[in-house]
């Protein structure tokens, strides 16, 4: 009896910390769409994640709709334009994007991010540095109290070509990584992730990471890498949903 009722409000607690979340991602999506997204915007990045859901679902509430294209940033993205009955578009066509919109895993003061826990990071990276404004949703979560890797521990996403995944390994763990994972795709897939580059992931923990730039560049000059999860002084601002319902804004 005890233990069903403990059980029960255990699962009220979740859902209600659950709905927090998603209260919070809800509302730092809308209101950076409301106060960023300009009448004259035509091409707009869509990024990847559970809180970009939200700016789809907002953008798809525009009245003029016909007068903007949006570039997605991997598969579930390019779902989101088209679900929310928005003109989809490439990269290729829109090399020039007016704003892009994507969440985090985790945001530092300076607006440095680390992305890629989604696993969509090189083309979200593409996206984010074709945009004339770069704006970041995310809940309270996602705030880093000093140095990215403290609030996101599970390391440093890495896109990798895949035969490369060895030699990376080790090149990562010789400049100081304490722990360096192939992901793997779990109870879904046997074997590891595959991006939609048809690339590997990497995730390296670094610790706090104090320059992130730093880390960024020695990262990026190993042969094998497509891209770092380290977004350095891309973002303009971030928006954060917060507990108590408010939201937040970081700006450069
Ligand atoms: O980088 C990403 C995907 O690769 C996501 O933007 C990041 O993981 C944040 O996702 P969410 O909004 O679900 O917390």
């Amino acid at each position: 009896m005890l233990k069903t009722w403990i059980s029960k409000l255990a699962t009220r607690q979740m859902t209600t910390i659950g709905n927090k979340v998603e209260a919070a991602k809800m509302a730092a999506a809308f209101k950076a769409v409301d106060e960023n997204l300009k009448p004259d915007d035509r091409i707009i990045g869509i990024g990847s994640g559970s809180t970009v859901v939200y700016v789809a679902e907002r953008i798809g509430q525009s009245s003029n709709k016909d007068s903007f294209t949006c570039i997605a940033t991997g598969f579930q993205s390019k779902e989101l334009i088209i679900s929310n009955g928005l003109r989809l578009g490439t990269i290729e066509q829109f090399p020039k994007v007016d704003i892009a919109f994507d969440g985090a895993d985790e945001v530092d003061s300076k607006l440095n991010l680390i992305k890629g826990g989604g696993a969509c990071l090189f083309q979200e990276k593409l996206v984010a540095s074709a945009a004339s404004k770069f704006v970041v949703v995310a809940d309270y979560r996602k705030k880093s109290p000093s140095s990215l890797g403290v609030q996101w521990t599970k390391g440093v996403p890495i896109e990798i070509v895949p035969n490369s995944y060895a030699k990376v390994t080790r090149d990562l763990q010789e400049m100081g990584a304490k722990s360096v994972i192939l992901r793997q795709g779990g109870s879904a897939k046997a074997g590891p992730v595959v991006t939609d580059n048809n690339n590997f992931l990497i995730d390296a923990d670094f610790g706090a990471i104090e320059d992130p730039e730093k880390l960024h560049n020695s990262i990026k000059q190993l042969v094998g890498v497509v891209e770092v999860g380290l977004f350095i002084q891309m973002a303009d601002k971030s928006y954060f949903g917060e507990e108590n319902g408010e939201v937040s804004i970081w700006s450069k």
